[in-house]
């Protein structure tokens, strides 16, 4: 009989719960091997478990659907190691050199931030009218091919900005870099994004996956996206929140105020519980602009 190397969540409930009780993690090897794991396998993944910190599960709450893995489970089997966020861990009010921004909502694992003030209503107004007459279909990255491609899950306009395009995009740059604790010069140019009534982005990653051999080509300038920031232009008459499904967590759209996430650790580790969209336009349109953020400077 083959032996087993793939990880059920009935096992990973099972390995998760006797490290949290103290097992040795040799001790659990055994059992695994015992019942037909291939001995590597069951050595890599308990040792991922291990090592990854997350060993001591007491507290992880079980699937809420027999079966089905909760988020935390999920994020635990990504491996995924929590850092010292970029993002200032205290304060109700962040002071760029220009502006003073509030910090609204602030979430630790992973990394959110829903911020106020960020851009004045000018500023909103200002950047709406200087794309309102560039905009193309958006488009996303094949994950096959690195290609932009128009899909039907993506049905937005947008248009970009390069860094520092013209003097008050850099004053935005420079804002949003001391915003994100990252150098203006790792960001990509601000993407702004126009949705009319049914138009949404389905939930994604906006880090581009080392599996998929698309993601090759936009992981050499820059690295790998580290943190986004998506900037609310309008008010929405209703629908176009951002939502993070893997969170349950879902921010509505206000003119001038901003969501802020991080998902790219030093280590070059991406964290799956980032998963993000933008829900459909039900009434009036929705306009964003949205900044990422690279590992290293981009283009
Ligand atoms: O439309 C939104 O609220 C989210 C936009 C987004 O995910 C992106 O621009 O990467
Ligand atoms: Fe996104």
């Amino acid at each position: 009989m083959s032996k087993i190397t793939h990880l059920s969540p009935e096992w990973q409930s099972w390995i998760l719960e006797n490290l949290g009780r103290g097992c040795t993690p040799q001790s659990v090897v055994e059992v695994m091997v015992e019942k037909n794991f291939d001995p590597m396998f069951a050595s890599a993944i308990v040792f991922h478990f291990v090592s990854s910190g997350n060993s001591g599960a007491g507290g992880l709450p079980g699937p809420a659907i027999p079966g089905a893995q909760s988020a935390q489970q999920r994020a635990i089997q990504s491996g995924y190691v929590y850092e010292t966020p970029r993002f200032p861990q205290a304060g109700s009010v962040i002071r760029t050199g220009d502006r003073d921004v509030r910090v609204v909502v602030r979430m630790e694992k992973p990394v959110v931030a829903v911020l106020d003030g960020l851009l004045s209503q000018e500023e909103c107004d200002e950047l709406i009218r200087l794309s309102a007459n560039k905009l193309k279909r958006s488009t996303i990255v094949d994950p096959q091919t690195g290609r932009e491609e128009v899909i039907d899950d993506r049905t937005s306009l947008g248009t970009f900005f390069s860094l520092r395009e013209n003097e008050f995009i850099a004053r935005l740059d420079e804002r949003v870099s001391q915003l994100m604790h990252w150098p203006v010069e790792n960001g990509e140019g601000l993407q702004i994004l126009n949705y009319r009534v049914g138009g949404e982005y389905k939930p994604h990653y906006d880090y581009f996956p080392e599996q998929d051999p698309g993601s090759h080509v936009h992981l050499k300038s820059g690295g790998q996206r580290v943190s986004t920031l998506v900037m609310y232009l309008n008010d929405v008459d209703e629908g176009g929140e951002t939502i993070f499904p893997e969170m349950g967590l879902s921010v509505s759209p206000k003119k001038g105020s901003a969501v802020y996430f991080e998902y790219c650790n030093s280590q070059g580790q991406v964290d799956p519980l980032t998963l993000h969209g933008g829900a459909p336009v039900i009434k009036g349109e929705k306009w964003i602009a949205t900044k990422w953020m690279r590992q290293r400077i981009f283009g």
